[in-house]
């Protein structure tokens, strides 16, 4: 962009920080979103299949909340905080942001919403440039939008990283002069640089040690009341999400098999894999530990290029009957706030009773209590 286009913008403070929308209302809206990734074989390329990665998922996130979204490595959890940030082009469906349909926005119809919506990523090791000092680093979305922060871009960017807990003074440092925490700090000083009202963070301490994790869920959720930020949460593990989400998306092969406010979620999760997933989660005390079941589910998850037929999970659920390999339950709302896809949820009326169990459903799992 041209000098004369820069645009100025005043220099950060949390007490200037407008959230988008009154807090509550929709943000982000996606609907029927999928994303099949194809695959080519031979010398002239032709498709032969598709990588279901997103398989038609319907959510809303509502401004000034963290949405968490878990499941196992490979449901597609990256793939749907691509398709929202439209880092990567839907396959199908629509994803709106603040009423405007994005879906298909061109690079110069994205340019202002790129300031909005901005990203987190996993790993702070590839996701900084080795050869750019902190200060290039954080100042990088100014310059790639044209914008003059008040007061000067230096002073903006060590004013961001002071936010983020890290020495101003280390503006001309390298990234491998960082711990794994700071550098994922420098990540985060850069993702709030143009004052986004959304972040999408992709599992944002997986690659972190288990000590400075806590550490650095706590300044995001410290950020957000700071800057009225409105999260979405990526995370294979719900322990990293339980305590800053406000709702969670379970995603398994594609889909979001329950959708529910946090208390809910778990106090009674509905649907099997969910409850799998919870009982993963460790718990810090003594006693309710010992009287704890722990789900292990067998396997991995089935392949995304041909998912089981019907329910996808009937083929790792210990609940599953005739039905569920027949018919796939849609996502519905079986308690306020709490949606769930499931014949047979748990914590809830069996919407397929008296059903045939299938033959040795009751083995895929193994039910374990331990201390
Ligand atoms: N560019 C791509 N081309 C083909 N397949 C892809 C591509 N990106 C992702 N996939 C496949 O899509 C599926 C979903 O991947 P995705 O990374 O979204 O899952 P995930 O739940 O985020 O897992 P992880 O935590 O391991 O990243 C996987 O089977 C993956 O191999």
């Amino acid at each position: 962009m041209s000098e004369d286009k820069k645009v100025t913008i005043p220099a950060q403070s949390a007490k200037d920080a407008v959230p988008a929308a009154a807090n509550g209302e929709t943000l982000l809206k996606v609907t029927g979103l999928q994303k099949h990734f194809p695959i080519r074989k031979g010398l002239l390329k032709r498709q032969v299949g598709a990588v279901r990665a997103v398989d038609g998922i319907d959510f809303e996130v509502r401004s000034g909340e963290t949405l968490g979204v878990v499941g196992e490595s490979g449901c597609g959890k990256s793939t749907m905080g691509r398709l929202v940030t439209r880092l990567l082009e839907p396959t199908a469906g629509t994803v709106e942001f603040e009423g405007r349909d994005i879906t298909h926005l061109g690079v110069r119809g994205m340019r202002p919403m790129r300031r909005d919506v901005q990203m987190i990523f996993q790993d702070p090791y590839s996701s900084l440039n080795p050869r750019h000092t902190v200060g290039t680093i954080v100042s990088a979305p100014f310059k790639l939008q044209g914008v003059q922060p008040e007061g000067g871009l230096k002073k903006e960017v060590q004013r961001l990283l002071e936010t983020v807990g890290l020495n101003p003074e280390h503006y001309n440092r390298y990234p491998h002069e960082f711990s794994g925490g700071q550098r994922q700090r420098i990540g985060i000083a850069r993702a709030l640089a143009l004052r986004p009202k959304m972040v999408v963070a992709d599992e944002p301490v997986s690659a972190l040690d288990v000590s400075i994790q806590a550490q650095v869920v706590n300044l995001l959720d410290d950020l957000q009341t700071e800057f009225g930020l409105t999260y979405l949460i990526i995370a294979h593990d719900l322990s990293v999400v339980r305590h800053v989400s406000d709702r969670i998306a379970v995603m398994y092969l594609g889909k979001i098999v329950e959708l529910a406010d946090r208390k809910s979620l778990y106090e009674a999760p509905m649907h099997p894999y969910t409850k799998a997933l919870m009982s993963a989660v460790p718990i810090p005390d003594v006693k309710r530990r010992q009287q704890r079941e722990r789900i292990f589910l067998k396997g991995d998850v089935p392949s995304p290029i041909s998912p089981p037929s019907g329910c996808r999970f009937h083929t790792r659920c210990w609940k599953a009957t005739q039905v569920c390999t027949k018919e796939e339950p849609p996502l519905i709302e079986l308690r306020t706030g709490q949606q769930v896809a499931c014949h047979h949820p748990e914590n809830a009326e069996d919407r397929k009773p008296g059903d045939a169990p299938l033959a040795g459903a009751e083995t895929v799992v193994e039910k374990k209590t331990v201390a």
